[in-house]
């Protein structure tokens, strides 16, 4: 039982690391305000008729329990410092999990995310490793990245173990010469000590964060592994509840769509949403970037701006420059007051005043989302509102979701190379 003193306000939360720990998950897991550009009624109520069907069609991303991982494989993923290979879906949202873990005070052990191949960014991530024996969790969908390979290649022959891989389901005792480069490489560097985890098959890598993308890595910290996919089971089932629950969903939704732009831009007025904006890029463009059969071409770069430190880079550009964009303000609800910040409450108010003057000089379409908490089911809750808006928007354009079919071309031109 929440102590009713840490209640919510009609301004969020006063105490929002405790908030983090116990989040209230009854309540929808942000606030929506609209600026310029709001939708009318029926666009609304055509939104929310297209998340209804979404979620009677369950794409297989939305069957979040086929993705819960088996206890006893789980228990297999060793908890202690922990270096993750992995790039795009096989990684972002893991690092995004673990940055709001931090916040919510639970403690994550350590755990660095690898997706660079600067030997620069390379050597001191794997001096690191050595230092403290971390293990090597590699986690590639396809088992083919050719950059996975190669920092793979590079951590073995610094001694370094693999002991967790996360990749597409191996059927049978497959044949070394049939297997994916990364798991042949693995097994063989393993001779057999590690675990590995599949990410159900239907399930592309940027759709794929409720799965063993997000539940070993949180083990390895020592958090609960299922953080994530339990919040975002709770989340599905209660958007199913009823039009009260998708309103803001809905309203959101049609604001987009309503406001189609070449640029979308994710303004995090708390650092600690910067990683959930690198995520949500990657499932927009990759999703939404598409060519269609008549030759037009449809997406919208998602660009990620940081707090008031970009109202002294960027904002000239938006307020002045041509009007091709779009703008989220996206932040925690917190007391604006900032009274649970103790001597730090002039920055928390400050932090509040100035998202508030940004957004009303704002001269593109604006809306701002005021998550509930810090906490990681808030943020599963985000990412399921992510996954869903991206689907209903893909929908509308005619558009199929899945796949990256032009990134394609650019791993031929490596494999070409190299
Ligand atoms: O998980 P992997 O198969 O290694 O793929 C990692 C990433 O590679 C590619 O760049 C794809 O465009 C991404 O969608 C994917 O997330």
């Amino acid at each position: 039982m929440r102590d009713p003193k840490l209640q919510q306000s009609r301004f969020g939360s006063r105490t929002p690391w405790l908030d983090a720990a116990a989040p209230d998950e009854s309540r929808p897991p942000y606030r929506i305000e609209l600026g310029a550009g709001a939708p009318d009624e029926a666009a609304v109520a055509g939104c929310d008729r297209a998340i209804v069907e979404l979620l009677d069609a369950r794409p297989p991303w939305l069957d979040i329990e086929a993705g819960i991982v088996d206890e006893e494989q789980l228990r297999g993923v060793p908890v202690g410092p922990t270096l993750l290979l992995g790039f795009g879906g096989s990684a972002l949202g893991a690092r995004a999990a673990l940055e709001f873990a931090e916040v919510a005070e639970l403690r994550p052990g350590p755990l660095r995310v690898l997706d660079a191949v600067d030997p620069w960014v390379v050597g001191d991530t794997l001096d690191w490793a050595a230092a403290c024996n971390a293990k090597l969790m590699v986690v590639s969908k396809s088992g083919n990245t050719i950059e996975v390979l190669r920092l793979l290649d590079a951590c073995l022959s610094r001694g370094l173990e693999p002991l967790t891989l996360i990749s597409d389901p191996i059927a049978g005792p497959e044949r070394d010469a049939a297997l994916p480069p990364i798991v042949a490489r693995v097994r063989e560097a393993s001779a057999g000590q590690h675990v590995e985890l599949a990410i159900p098959a239907q399930v592309g890598g940027r759709w794929s964060v409720f799965t063993a993308v997000g539940q070993a890595p949180l083990k390895a910290a020592n958090v609960d592994p299922r953080l994530l996919t339990h919040a975002a089971i709770h989340e599905r089932d209660r958007l199913a509840s009823g039009a009260p629950a998708r309103e803001g969903l809905a309203r959101s939704l049609a604001w987009r769509l309503a406001n189609p732009a070449p640029y979308s831009i994710l303004w995090c007025y708390s650092e600690v949403l910067m990683h959930w904006g690198a995520w949500t890029q990657q499932l927009e463009c990759e999703s939404l970037g598409r060519e269609r059969d008549d030759g037009s071409r449809v997406g919208e770069l998602v660009c990620t701006l940081r707090g008031p430190a970009d109202q002294h880079s960027v904002a000239q550009l938006l307020l002045d420059g041509p009007a091709r964009g779009r703008v989220t303000f996206v932040d925690f609800d917190d007391d604006p007051a900032g009274s649970y910040a103790g001597d730090l409450a002039e920055l928390a108010r400050l932090r509040v005043i100035e998202r508030e003057a940004s957004a009303e000089s704002m001269t593109l379409p604006t809306r701002t989302l005021l998550a509930r908490d810090r906490s990681p089911a808030t943020l599963a809750a985000l990412m399921l509102h992510g996954m869903i808006e991206t689907a209903v928007t893909a929908e509308n354009w005619s558009i199929d979701p899945y796949g990256q079919p032009a990134v394609e071309k650019i791993k031929r031109g490596i494999r070409a190379r190299s």
